[in-house]
């Protein structure tokens, strides 16, 4: 309920009793010894609705819960209002309250389930259609360069949530990629990021998909010019432009300004998020590399998990699940972090994307009613993909001192089944593998079996792993376009289901503001020692060292 803190709610407080009385006898080794139907009580499959191929099995069951933990944690999530905070987003009400904006991501892959009433809704079809003909015509070769030659490298310039979908996503569905049409991204105000991606690029086949919602962005809008500077340096005729410029965004009147036709700009809307916009024009990217059928595969595995999400009993409801495993490790174990493992290279790019998703989402420490928060909130995100993680920071999960959940990703076959997937089977052995050894160890009367006699003490207790380590795990039989959308909206809605719980607003991103204000007035500043004023000794002594060796 609005204006109380998660902590007040009575089913927190007996978790909390829960934890002190109990968690040292939460032993994963103890647990599964004393239950056979373990497994089948912690699992399940998920089946879309829309498109049953489209499946994945969710172990819960490597996790330090019993059945009534698990039950109170639910009542946790139902006392904080989840379900009606939900339907409230499905609605349109203006949940993100701080900017009095509603929340629609739903929307944007919304194949006639859900009625909702929010300006712009009734414009995501014809986007949609806009973004269909011009990736048809695009890689058909029927949109030509100013020269008559086909596009075949795409450049999207956007930052955060205009950047990170795409990237992630576009890796994730190389498979369905169109081979001759290559997508760049670029990111970064550091001039070497264009400077490195422009390098190889012909002019004449390039697309420069300017992505921004705001169109104000100050890294996205200098990399636009230096790409159109770069544009023009070969093609002369300004009017050459409308064939190598399009954009994405909210804002019609920066888009013109800059010079992009009305026609070339594909639109959307306040009530998508930067960091939920993968699904809206932002995708564009997306579409123009894997297709329009598939990029509305990818729409319509979202839009069945989003409709799981707002009609399953919580107690089945996968994200709720994960939400519920997450605060109990978050809230009550104190874990700081989470980790994301997909033992799949084309995932390889998923912890970055979640990193935004759930960072800027739920690290808060003020409630929607303004109140400070007396429990920790979002967790720090990280993760790379299998079994590169493990050849370098797997060390410290299996036995550093910390406790880092983690979610272990695979799908149980591939799309590249060389040597009659030998790759994939040792792939997945590992998969099945680091969850058991992170859950059940190694005894250190297993070591002493294995080391022999005259082994010293301290190499007998080097090589115990105490385990007891929790995880989920979470396998696929194939990463589709459909599945990647179930599985990203999975995510989505275990980020809001936590938000809920902790009272925060998940849906405005004000950190962020600071650093872009304080970096504007420090830019007026750089080129003379004399107009550094206004800071403290430290930032005013790093300006002068940089200004010793400043250069145009
Ligand atoms: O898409 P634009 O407006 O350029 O914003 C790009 C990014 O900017 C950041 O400051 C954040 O606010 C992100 O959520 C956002 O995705």
């Amino acid at each position: 309920m609005p204006g109380t803190l998660a902590s007040d709610y009575p089913s927190w407080k007996r978790l909390q009793q829960i934890y002190d009385n109990e968690h040292k006898n939460l032993v994963l080794k103890d647990l599964f010894a004393a239950d056979p139907d373990r497994f089948s009580k912690f699992s399940k499959e998920y089946v879309a609705s829309s498109k049953p191929e489209n499946t994945f099995l969710l172990d819960y069951s490597k996790n330090l819960i019993t059945e009534p933990i698990l039950a109170e944690l639910l009542s946790l999530i139902r006392e904080a209002g989840l379900e009606q905070v939900r339907d409230q987003m499905f609605s349109g009400e203006h949940i993100n309250t701080s900017e009095d904006r509603a929340v629609l991501h739903v929307a944007l892959r919304n194949f006639g389930d859900f009625s909702i009433s929010e300006k712009g809704v009734d414009e995501v079809a014809p986007v949609l259609k806009h973004i269909q003909e011009f990736t048809d015509a695009v890689r058909s070769g029927a949109w030509t360069g100013y020269t008559g030659k086909p596009i075949s490298a795409i450049v999207n310039i956007g930052i955060g949530g205009s950047d990170l979908g795409p990237v992630m996503v576009t890796e994730a569905l190389k498979p369905y990629a169109k081979r001759d049409l290559t997508p760049y991204f670029v990111s970064n105000i550091d001039g070497t990021h264009i400077t490195e991606t422009l390098r190889d690029l012909n002019p004449e086949t390039t697309l420069f998909i300017i992505a921004s919602k705001t169109f104000t962005t100050q890294e996205t809008i200098t990399n636009a010019e230096s790409a159109r500077e770069w544009f023009l340096a070969a093609a002369k005729d300004k009017a050459h432009v409308a064939k190598h410029f399009v954009a994405l965004s909210t804002n019609e009147k920066a888009v013109t300004s800059f010079g992009i036709a009305k026609e070339n700009m594909f639109g959307f809307w306040d009530w998508v998020g930067g960091r939920y916009s993968l699904w809206s024009a932002i995708g564009l990217s997306i579409a123009l590399v894997i297709g329009f059928d598939n990029f509305q595969d990818l729409l319509k595995g979202a839009h069945d998990m989003d409709k799981h999400f707002r009609e399953t009993p919580l107690e089945e409801n996968l994200p709720v699940l994960l939400a519920a495993v997450g605060l109990w490790y978050n809230d009550f174990y104190g874990a700081q972090t989470h980790a994301l493992l997909p033992y799949d290279q084309y995932l390889h790019k998923f912890a970055d994307y979640f990193q935004q998703g759930d960072m800027e989402s739920n690290g808060k420490f003020v409630t929607k009613a303004g109140q400070r928060v007396d429990y920790q909130t979002g967790p720090i995100i990280w993760g790379a993909a299998g079994t590169n993680g493990q050849h370098s920071f797997y060390q410290l999960l299996h036995q550093g001192t910390k406790l880092v959940p983690a979610d272990f990703l695979a799908p149980a076959t591939t799309h590249n089944p060389i040597r009659g997937s030998l790759h994939h089977r040792i792939l997945l052995s590992n998969f099945f593998a680091q969850p058991e050894a992170l859950a059940f160890g190694k005894t250190e009367e297993q070591v002493r079996k294995e080391v022999g006699a005259n082994a010293t003490e301290a190499l007998i207790k080097s090589k115990v792993f105490e385990g007891n380590r929790p995880s989920n795990s979470i396998i696929f039989p194939l990463l589709t376009p459909s599945t990647l959308g179930s599985l990203i909206a999975l995510y989505e809605h275990k980020i809001f289901t936590q938000g809920v719980v902790w009272g925060i607003n998940s849906f405005d991103q004000m950190g962020v503001e600071l650093g872009k204000i304080l970096a504007k007035n420090i830019l007026a500043q750089l080129n003379a020692p004399a107009d550094v004023t206004g800071h403290d000794s430290s930032t005013t002594g790093l300006i002068h060292y940089y200004q010793k060796y400043r250069k145009e």
